[in-house]
């Protein structure tokens, strides 16, 4: 191939995956701004993270004089709702809330859900339990038949991860230390995070139950034995509204 053509051939694919990477985007922003439908007003809403919940954090702040506040569940999520002057509030304030909004990393037709590709796993689901509903908000690739393909996390006291990983191995996976520019990323509550590998989650409330049983572990970012109530699904037909 001449070199003008190799440069044409390599424009187009350089064209072809911005669309792509575009058409995601799109997405995601569309199902941010169906779930706004599901704000209460003059309530806390609680807000998840991941860049799924920006754009829903953007679209929130287009309405922020109709809600109370917002309860965010990592510190990215909370300094996002302070740029646009959205009233963030302690947890521990927050008996209850109408609503939780989030992203998902998998989902499945039962709404169980692998979270935490953002590391705020925990945090989710603190805010998450005391939400009366999850409202998943997610593109189109995100919903599987069974979970696992994505690398579940499993949050991880430091002094604990040799430990934890033999154990994590006894239940089939391949258990990998999330890394973040050179060092073991640490969570925003001062843990890590043992990626688990190759796994087929047939039965996600079990397994949820299994690792959340091994001493050491924080959390997994399986939400299964509490999973989402509506998923809000970004499609190129538009958004696809599941309930469970
Ligand atoms: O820890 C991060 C969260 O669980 C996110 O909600 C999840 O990783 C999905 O993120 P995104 O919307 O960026 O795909």
């Amino acid at each position: 191939m001449s070199s003008r053509l190799v440069k044409i051939a390599s424009l187009l694919l350089f064209q072809d995956k911005a669309m792509t990477a575009m058409t995601q985007d799109e997405l995601k922003q569309a199902v941010a701004r169906e779930a706004i439908k599901y704000v209460v007003d003059g309530q806390i809403v609680g807000v998840g993270t991941g860049s799924t919940a920006n754009f829903f954090i953007d679209e929130l702040a287009k309405i922020k004089h109709r809600i109370k506040g917002a309860v965010a569940s990592s510190e990215a999520t909370a300094a996002r709702l302070r740029a646009h002057d959205i009233e963030v509030y302690d947890l521990n304030q927050v008996a209850t809330m109408p609503v939780y909004i989030d992203g998902a990393d998998e989902i499945t037709e039962q709404g169980a859900m692998i979270k935490g590709g953002g590391a705020a796993l925990t945090r989710e689901k603190i805010v998450a339990s005391v939400a009366e509903k999850f409202i998943c908000i997610a593109d189109g690739s995100k919903l599987v038949k069974v979970l696992g393909k994505f690398p579940l996390p499993v949050e991880v006291i430091p002094m604990a991860q040799a430990v934890v990983a033999r154990k994590l191995i006894k239940l089939g996976g391949e258990p990998r230390l999330r890394f973040k520019d050179g060092k073991p990323l640490i969570t925003d509550n001062g843990c890590v995070i043992i990626d688990m590998v190759d796994l087929k989650i047939t039965d996600p409330v079990e397994l949820e139950r299994q690792i959340n049983q091994i001493t050491g572990v924080v959390t997994v970012g399986l939400f299964a034995q509490q999973g989402a109530d509506v998923c809000l699904l970004g499609t190129p037909d538009g958004v696809k509204t599941l309930k469970f």
